[in-house]
């Protein structure tokens, strides 16, 4: 199984990094650290004014695709994002499955004021307190990945360290995983982290089940405006878009018109 391998792999890298530098010396960084977490709710939130939120992702390769993106320079791309009217970016952290790097959130903090996500497997505290020193703002955690008690102690960390989660849901029993931890951001993945399989269908299944005050992210095989509208008509406030950005020559495009601008 695809997830158990990354995690098992995550779990291997962890060790390692938690002896060479110990998280009390993490820690002692935060007493200068240049990064404060901003809020994400009013920007992730969907308005009447701006109601397709995008969350854009910077992604080299993936376990499914390979290296989607040859000509891979994460600050161009972060320029392009903001270009485009990108809300907040997507930065995928893991090195060896999805060819990411932690500090691309740093350089990436430096460079464009959207808030940033990141995109990793998170599941130690360690990861947490790394994410805020290299500047992240929210973090991803994955409902599947952890159980409810994991899940709940790693979501009040972040909160604690006064950042946000996006927790990422796949099915009913990871929904109830999402609210018995009280997660405030709510991601369906379309696709299955395990089999690789796409549902697109998935939003409009779980998202009635979905407390109103819940801002809900639909994530994964978006590439056009008509499922951004569909997905927004089903109650998505944004919208987490990665491989159809990196796909592109002309990004800051891609974004405005998935958004529905004429460009
Ligand atoms: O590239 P896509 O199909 O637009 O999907 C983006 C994002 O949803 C996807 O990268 C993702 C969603 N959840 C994850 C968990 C781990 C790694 C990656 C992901």
């Amino acid at each position: 199984m695809i997830l158990d391998e990354i995690i098992a792999r995550t779990k291997v890298d962890l060790e390692r990094k938690k002896k060479e530098f110990p998280l009390e010396w993490l820690g002692r960084s935060l007493a200068y650290n240049p990064f404060p977490p901003r809020d994400v709710h009013k920007v992730l939130k969907s308005t009447k004014e701006n109601p397709y939120r995008i969350i854009a992702e910077i992604k080299k390769a993936s376990p499914s695709k390979g290296v989607i993106r040859e000509d891979f320079d994460p600050l161009t791309i972060a320029k392009a994002y903001e270009e485009g009217g990108a809300d907040a970016l997507s930065i995928l952290t893991e090195p060896h499955y999805f060819k990411g790097d932690i500090e691309y959130l740093t350089q990436i903090r430096r460079y464009v004021p959207m808030p940033l996500l990141r995109k990793d497997f998170i599941i130690d505290k360690y990861q947490l307190v790394e994410a805020l020193v290299y500047g992240a703002d929210f973090v991803l955690l994955i409902a599947k990945a952890l159980t409810r008690k994991q899940l709940k102690e790693l979501l009040e960390y972040t909160w604690h360290l006064g950042m946000e989660a996006l927790v990422e849901i796949h099915d009913k029993k990871d929904l109830i995983k999402a609210i018995f931890a009280g997660a405030n951001i709510i991601g369906i993945n379309h696709r299955n982290l395990e089999t690789f399989e796409m549902d697109m269908s998935l939003s409009e299944r779980l998202i009635p089940l979905i407390p109103n005050s819940k801002i809900i992210v639909a994530e994964s095989g978006i590439y056009e405006h008509e499922q951004v509208k569909h997905l927004h008509d089903v109650g998505a406030d944004a919208f987490l878009v990665g491989e159809h950005f990196m796909r592109q020559d002309d990004i800051a495009s891609a974004l405005k018109k998935l958004k529905g601008e004429t460009v």
